[in-house]
């Protein structure tokens, strides 16, 4: 990442001197503006992440710049500096899109902390307008995931996507996504404009499964008293989603062998073949091979349905996927409930590092979830975590997994140096120069090294 770039917008050269030098000192490019035209000509021709601006600007009338630097650049952050005594304006610009406020005089931690959370702000607020973009494939609903193994997954996704009649086994533990894998080979198919029609083989009656599925006749049984189509005929053009499939009733199983051998439903009671076109897609969480191996499973069946097998990774296979997932729900629920989420403290981020996740996604977004309703923020703190993520120990050195060895040497030791580098600075409090006698490295290495991995 680019090194981040603070404007300061002060009358009193020795505000701007003093902003400048505890920010230089902390790695930022800083740039300086007395007043509101130099300010505006600054945003203008250069890429400002963040501007610091004293409301009482002389004759200026600060409010009126903050309207036009928000106009020049909306994505600009402007945190506030304000004397004693004008609170009330510093509400005012609040008001009007301003990050934050700070009171004159101010220390230097002071400062450090205000300009560290509104830029980590900035981020992610970065990173989710770009998932939404990739829309992780483009879908309503983001299939987000950025590990070699998970991308592995979304090229599978893109390319079945394209065959249309390719049945798909879809199998993971559960809470890996498999629903919404299956949602997005629809969406991106052509198909996308028929139905999509989800099925819980586990959760319907085994008696009523069958006219579920397949509808009935009128007076086809008792209590039949009119016809009904089954799920597979809604879904005709469309995509069915047989979810849990490993429960499926024998002789049900059975029947959905001849769907897919023949294309056609015949409805309980009915003497007719109905023809359908349709997508298969299938999923279960367990071993279907060892089902086979007991009896429970139709050894043919498997291999009509597992065509295309797809296997989602679980979460803890996925590295920092879980970090980019947890800050996606972190910024949707502090959204949705009108919280004020703008990151995660560092330990809070090893911690859901290290837990293995044995629910998965379902179980970080309901913990996210969760957090957003009973905490506050700015940051997700340790403390907030439930006590199943306490009682994990923190890994302190990466255990060699199969996504480490995709990454290849070089990345994987970059990000290694990267742990290492955020934890001197955190032993350090952030001081440059304590941290690197810590890493034993000059401070200009460090520095470098900073600039390389943003921090
Ligand atoms: N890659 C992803 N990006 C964003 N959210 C995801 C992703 N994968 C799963 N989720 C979310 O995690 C939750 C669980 O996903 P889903 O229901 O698809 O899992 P599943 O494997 O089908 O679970 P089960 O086996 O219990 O049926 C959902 O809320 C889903 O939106």
């Amino acid at each position: 990442m680019l090194t981040e770039t603070i404007l300061i917008i002060d009358d009193e050269s020795f505000i701007r001197e003093n902003v400048q030098r505890i920010l230089s000192e902390d790695g930022y490019r800083v740039l300086e503006a007395s007043n509101g035209s130099e300010a505006l000509e600054l945003v203008g021709s250069n890429e400002v992440d963040l501007a610091l601006l004293d409301l009482n600007l002389g004759p200026e009338n600060g409010l009126d710049l903050l309207g036009a630097l928000k106009e020049a650049n909306p994505d600009l952050l402007v945190i506030i500096i304000t004397g004693y005594g004008s609170v009330e304006t510093a509400v005012d610009a609040l008001k009007l899109g301003a990050f934050d406020y700070m009171k004159k005089p101010f220390k230097a931690d002071a400062l450090r902390v205000i300009v560290k959370l509104a830029l980590q702000t900035q981020e992610l607020k970065r990173e989710v307008r770009g998932l939404r973009r990739s829309g992780a494939l483009g879908l309503d609903v983001p299939l987000l995931g950025e590990s070699p193994c998970f991308r592995q997954v979304l090229d599978q996704v893109r390319e079945v996507a394209r065959i249309p009649t390719a049945t798909v086994l879809i199998t993971g533990e559960s809470g890996t996504g498999k629903e919404l894998v299956a949602r997005a080979i629809h969406s991106l198919s052509d198909r996308k404009e028929h139905p999509f029609v989800a099925v819980n083989c586990a959760s319907i009656p085994t008696e009523l499964m069958e006219s579920e599925l397949f509808g009935h006749e009128k007076g086809a049984f008792t209590g039949a008293a009119s016809r009904k189509t089954g799920l597979f005929e809604e879904a005709h053009n469309g995509t069915i989603f047989l979810d849990e499939i490993g429960d499926m009733y024998a002789s049900l199983q059975a029947k959905l062998l001849r769907v897919l051998q023949e294309r056609t439903v015949r409805r309980v009671g009915g003497s007719k073949d109905l023809p359908v076109d349709l997508r298969v897609i299938a999923a279960t969480n367990r071993d279907l091979r060892q089902r086979i191996h007991i009896g429970t499973f139709r050894e043919d069946l498997f291999y009509r349905l597992n065509v295309v097998p797809l296997h989602l990774p679980p979460l803890r296979e996925r590295g920092t996927d879980i970090l980019l997932l947890a800050k996606y729900f972190l910024s949707h629920f502090s959204q949705a409930f009108g919280k004020s989420f703008k990151g995660i403290e560092p330990a809070a981020e090893q911690m859901l590092l290290s837990y293995p996740w044995p629910g998965n996604i379902r179980e970080l977004r309901n913990i996210i979830e969760r957090i957003c309703i009973m905490a506050h923020g700015p940051l997700l703190l340790p403390s907030h975590l439930p006590p199943e993520l306490h009682q994990h120990p923190v890994r302190q050195t990466s255990s060699i997994t199969d996504d480490n060895l995709l990454q290849g040497l070089e990345i994987s030791v970059a990000n290694y140096e990267k742990q290492l580098v955020v934890s001197a600075l955190e032993r350090a409090d952030g001081n440059v120069v304590k941290a690197s006698l810590i890493l034993k490295i000059p401070r200009g290495t460090l520095r470098y090294k900073m600039e390389k991995y943003g921090l």
